[in-house]
């Protein structure tokens, strides 16, 4: 696995986003390409981990606009119309989780994955956790926000006192942060700025974990404007 000091990834110019009239790009030509979209945690899942490896020039971001994807997609790229989707070999390959592994397995660049047995066990605890922390956050917008976010949290203070050679959950950044840090961004500043709640409070483990997530080259250009993660969430809970 690699410390953050192997992050090598170079600023890039955004590609404009794909929307119904945009052409498609030629399918299975060679080219790798990431479908996604800027907004969306899952995709950033992926970008991040591209980022990281420094396969910015391997994999091209086909960014879609998500609430008016190209008809194309659906029809021609991945059926179930969803992002993140990776185009590499002839085959279109879908869910985050399984592309961040895909990549540090079929790629060159810093590991993301540990070698001791005792995180990589960890490490599938926490990915399959992933959804549940996931679920129970955004089910707790409605309710007590506080009476239930505190035990997630409190949960992820507590893995980050697992292994202490780093701020990371497994010590060093590893795919356990790449799943869990485009999440935590958005309910960080969903829960502080609309619902008053700081998940950093009292969580030094949690406040450090952010904070050099923040200093990495490969996570900085993948982080979301603020004011769309509000606007958003919003969204999503005036639609419940
Ligand atoms: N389990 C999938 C979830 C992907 C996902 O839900 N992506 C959303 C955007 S954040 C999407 O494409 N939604 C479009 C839709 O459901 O129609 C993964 O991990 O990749």
């Amino acid at each position: 696995m690699s410390t953050a000091a192997s992050d090598k990834a170079a600023p890039e110019k955004l590609t404009p986003v794909y929307g119904p009239s945009s052409e498609q790009p030629p399918l299975f030509d060679g080219t790798t390409r990431l479908y996604t979209a800027y907004i969306c945690p899952y995709a950033q899942r992926v970008w991040i981990t591209r980022n990281f490896k420094g396969l910015q020039n391997e994999i091209k971001l086909v960014p879609l606009n998500l609430q008016d994807r190209p008809a194309w997609y659906k029809e021609k790229v991945y059926p179930p119309n969803k992002v993140p989707a990776l185009e590499h070999n002839g085959k279109i390959i879908g869910e985050s989780l399984d592309l961040v592994k895909y990549l540090d397995a079929n790629f060159e660049g810093p590991s993301i994955t540990p070698d001791d047995p005792a995180k990589k066990q960890f490490a599938d605890e926490l990915l399959s956790y992933s959804d549940t922390f996931v679920g129970s956050v955004f089910s707790s917008f409605k309710g007590d926000v506080a009476n239930e976010v505190d035990p997630v949290f409190d949960f992820l203070e507590n893995s980050l006192s697992r292994f202490n050679d780093g701020p990371f959950f497994l010590g060093q950044f590893s795919l356990v942060d790449i799943a869990y840090i485009p999440f935590i961004e958005r309910f960080q500043v969903f829960l502080s700025e609309v619902l008053k709640y700081d998940i950093t409070e009292g969580r030094p483990k949690l406040a450090a974990l952010i904070e050099e997530a923040n200093k990495l080259e490969a996570y900085k250009p993948t982080k979301v404007d603020p004011k769309q993660t509000v606007e958003a969430f919003r969204k999503r809970l005036s639609a419940q």
